[in-house]
């Protein structure tokens, strides 16, 4: 599969990286406003490719796009310590205007996974500029969120986070919700399966757990100025996930025609996702304070994006 990368900084240039490590894509064409940051990254992450798997990586402007099935959206500014992501909103909207267009000049029928922030409501900027079906623009949404979530989790119990099964909801923001009710580690629900591994979750557990995935990024921008790896993977697991038709369940983010009572809004939920983009969307079990999270974030992302216009 042929992988398009718009925007080769930090993130996009993780994502490539990630992408060739992982085998993810046969063809990665990394495209910038600086094209020689965009050179230099694809020079560099062609290094990587003799000790992983075959993977022709280069960089050019948009007609480089040309025949690409998937383009990752990675362009824009990003938080700077403190700020928070829907701050970023009118800068952002105003570079995918550009971006969006240059793809699809190029690549009309590339599907769209949009990294940039705030994400939720730039895969609705993504979505009407780019006239493609819902179903084949997606955000990266929660997966950073939910792999924060899994790790955190993961790591209280004493089990892989691949064990364990829990998503975080709605924004990829300060409103997402940790879905605790439908928590499972391996096949028990993960309150069942912490008395029995001698790990309960108690109040304290659980605001921890909350505090370090709410607010990871701050954290990591404060230490480092960028969050990187854990999105960079995060984007190559989705494009592997559509590559190979896998159906995988992954938390991801796209225009939603009605979640807890508010109708058309992008935002995270548990998705089928395969070679066609986002085959079905699950709803979790959701305890009472878990769904009124949820409709708040839910209207807060509608408001913004209507407010955007
Ligand atoms: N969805 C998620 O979970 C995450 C999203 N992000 C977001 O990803 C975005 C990128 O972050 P970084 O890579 O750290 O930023 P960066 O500043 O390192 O890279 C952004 C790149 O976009 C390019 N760019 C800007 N305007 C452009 C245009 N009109 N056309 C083409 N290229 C353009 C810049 O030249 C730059 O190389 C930010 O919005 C950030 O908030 C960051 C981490 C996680
Ligand atoms: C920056 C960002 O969105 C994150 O690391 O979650």
């Amino acid at each position: 599969m042929k992988v398009g990368i718009v925007g080769a900084g930090m993130v996009g240039s993780a994502a490539g990286y990630a992408l060739a490590l992982r085998g993810g894509a046969s063809e990665v064409v990394l495209v910038d406003r600086n094209l020689a940051l965009a050179t230099a990254q694809a020079e560099d992450i062609a290094h990587a490719v003799p000790f992983a798997h075959p993977c022709r990586i280069s960089a050019g402007d948009y007609d480089a796009l040309e025949g690409t099935d998937l383009v990752i959206l990675a362009a824009g500014v990003a938080q700077k310590p403190g700020e928070d992501r829907l701050s970023l909103l009118s800068r952002n909207a105003d570079v995918f205007a550009q971006v969006i267009d240059g793809v699809q000049r190029a690549a009309p029928e590339a599907m769209l996974l949009v990294a940039s922030n705030p994400v939720d409501v730039m895969t609705d900027v993504a979505l009407h500029a780019s006239g493609l079906p819902p179903e084949r623009v997606i955000g990266s949404g929660t997966i950073l969120d939910t792999a924060r979530f899994r790790s955190l989790l993961g790591g209280h119990l004493g089990v892989a986070p691949q064990s364990v099964h829990a998503y975080v909801l709605g924004e990829h923001g300060d409103s997402e919700v940790l879905a605790w009710a439908a928590a499972r580690a391996g096949s028990e629900p993960v309150e069942h399966f912490a008395v029995q591994v001698g790990a309960a979750i108690t109040g304290e557990v659980r605001a921890r757990i909350d505090e370090g995935v709410r607010r990871a990024a701050y954290r990591i921008i404060e230490g480092k100025g960028a969050t990187w790896y854990g999105i960079g993977a995060g984007l190559a697991r989705i494009v592997q996930a559509v590559r190979d038709d896998q159906r995988a369940v992954l938390s991801v983010s796209m225009a939603t025609p009605e979640v807890e009572g508010v109708r058309d809004v992008a935002l995270s939920l548990p998705r089928v996702v395969g070679r066609a983009g986002v085959l079905a969307t699950l709803m979790p079990e959701l305890a009472s304070d878990e769904a009124t999270a949820l409709r708040r974030s839910a209207e807060m992302l509608k408001e913004t994006a209507e407010a955007l216009g």
